[in-house]
């Protein structure tokens, strides 16, 4: 049985809202507890990652995910508007064009099972780099997936050394084979990253060549009317009314590193961007193929997903999907806030507290449990069984704010929230439309691998099978009655 299970089953028998461990002499909190978990994420005095962030340093340097204090909180500012609904916007036809690319690459696997995580990763490698990143992408260039792997393997060798804690020490790591393949995986990744950055700032020099204004420049000179200015620092941007101009991601961090009075420095912009990459990749790679394998299961909610899309899209099923489609995709997306909640991908989050005025002392790192409290009966009255109408707005309505936590919340929480539930919406409905999934296991029997971001180790094997739209069928029915016709003509030919 999984450890996951297992941990849901003793949190049944116990039923303890705060569990006590001891790592050494290390002591850690677990919560469970939707009101301790809004004391802790809710605040803007624990904003400090615990210690085990410290492995991820080497491949992240000191990026968003794991820096703290003042650099933490200038480039949340400046990296939140790069998230924007406006901006989300622009991305929607490089996130069709990726749709449709994976929709093409399916076809080699047309009638048999195969693991689907590996094309959504691929997928999601493409559309960031396209988006986030600015930098197209050669058809040959297999740069995404060589990334993709390699972020795999990095992945599974910091969830063993979060585990066989004789490993975390770097003067006992650096003597083991597995700090071999990591020099090697970091290579890998850091190689793809630079490229990005080394091309967007080709890209740059380029336009000052030509003494094209700069990006950044135009960017300040739209009058801003921002009225409100509160804690959250993403809030302050979503209130933001008027015509302020925005750019995408790397483009800004690219103007504003190279613009009079700024200070971020080459080896931030290329932090920020392995962190993006990396948050931004293997969360929605892994989320896609969770329900894709889920709704493989759940063949009359699938059917139901695909009663919306024919709603939505009409007589032509295929079209370009717009923003304003992604708006009418409800029950998609209750689909995948279920997904979610059963699949977190983020399985825990460790926060080191601020300061002694609790009953936990300071310095303790607290874990929280966000598998456990999405399964609580507390918030879900059956929190095993698979039930998108868990989202429906007055089921939501009486549930704890933080009894829902995929995305974390509060200051800390996932800065690119939004672009995640768009482009899954684009890459989910581009697929459904035009395949029914079918798992080839039960759900009971998906094997958990709660590392760094959740997974199935038994892998997402799913097979598709093509639907067909009735514009499509029209032609091919009217060719079968045109050969029936004349063989019965045959037959009542009279001689
Ligand atoms: C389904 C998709 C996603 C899920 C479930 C998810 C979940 C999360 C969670 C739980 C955190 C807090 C992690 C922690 O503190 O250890 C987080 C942080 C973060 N996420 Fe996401 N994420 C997703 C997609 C994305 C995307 C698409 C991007 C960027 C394009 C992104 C960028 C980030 C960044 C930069 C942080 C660190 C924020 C900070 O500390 O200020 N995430 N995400």
């Amino acid at each position: 049985m999984d450890f996951m299970r297992m941990a849901v089953e003793a949190y049944n028998n116990v039923k303890i809202d705060v569990v006590r461990i001891f790592l050494g002499s290390k002591l850690v909190i677990a919560l469970v507890d939707a009101d301790d978990v809004e004391i802790i994420l809710g605040s803007n005095v624990h904003l400090q990652k615990s210690d085990e962030y410290a492995l991820f340093e080497p491949w992240l340097g000191n990026g968003l995910l794991i820096s703290k204090g003042e650099k933490w909180r200038s480039h949340r500012k400046m990296i939140a508007p790069t998230f924007h609904s406006s901006i989300l916007k622009s991305f929607m036809p490089v996130f069709n064009k990726n749709a449709n690319n994976l929709i093409d690459s399916f076809k080699k696997e047309y009638g048999k099972a195969f693991d689907v995580h590996d094309y959504m990763s691929r997928t999601t490698v493409d559309t960031l780099l396209e988006t986030a990143m600015g930098v197209e992408k050669t058809e040959e260039d297999n740069t995404g997936f060589d990334y993709a792997m390699s972020v795999m393997k990095m992945c599974n060798i910091l969830h063993l050394r979060h585990y066989k804690i004789w490993l975390r020490p770097d003067f006992i790591f650096k003597f083991t084979n597995m700090n071999r393949e990591q020099s090697h995986l970091l290579d890998i990744i850091h190689s793809l990253t630079q490229q990005v950055i080394k091309r967007k700032k080709e890209n740059y020099f380029a336009r000052g060549m030509k003494s094209e204004e700069s990006l950044y420049q135009k960017l300040w000179e739209v009058p801003n009317t921002t009225k409100k200015k509160g804690d959250d620092l993403d809030e302050n941007d979503e209130n933001d009314i008027g015509e302020k101009r925005r750019l995408a991601f790397l483009d800004y961090m690219i103007e504003a590193s190279q613009t009079k009075g700024n200070t971020l420095s080459d080896d931030e912009i290329k932090e920020e961007v392995d962190t993006i990459m990396f948050e931004g990749h293997d969360t929605t790679a892994a989320a896609s193929s969770f329900v894709l394998s889920i709704l493989g299961v759940h063949q009359d909610i699938q059917e139901k997903v695909f009663e919306e899309l024919k709603e939505i899209f009409q007589d032509d099923l295929y079209r370009p999907i717009t923003f304003n489609d992604t708006v009418k995709m409800k029950y998609l997306e209750r689909v995948i806030l279920e997904t979610l909640r059963m699949y977190p991908q983020v399985v825990n989050e460790d926060v080191k507290l601020a300061s002694g005025d609790y009953t936990i002392p300071k310095g303790t790192t607290v874990v929280i449990g966000t598998y456990l409290i999405h399964r609580n009966t507390k918030y879900y009255s059956n929190p095993e069984k698979f039930d998108p109408d868990n989202f429906l707005p007055e089921r939501c309505q009486n549930r704890p704010y933080y009894a829902y936590i995929p995305f974390s919340a509060g200051p800390r929480s996932c800065v690119g929230r939004k672009y995640a539930m768009l482009k899954l919406k684009v890459l989910l409905a581009s697929v459904l439309r035009k395949f029914r999934t079918i798992s080839i296991k039960d759900e009971k029997d998906f094997k958990l691998q709660g590392d760094i971001i959740l997974k199935r180790e038994d892998g997402f094997h799913i097979r598709l099978e093509e639907r067909m739209t009735e514009h499509e069928r029209r032609p091919k029915l009217f060719a079968y009655f045109k050969k029936n016709i004349r063989s019965c003509h045959r037959y009542l030919k009279v001689p």
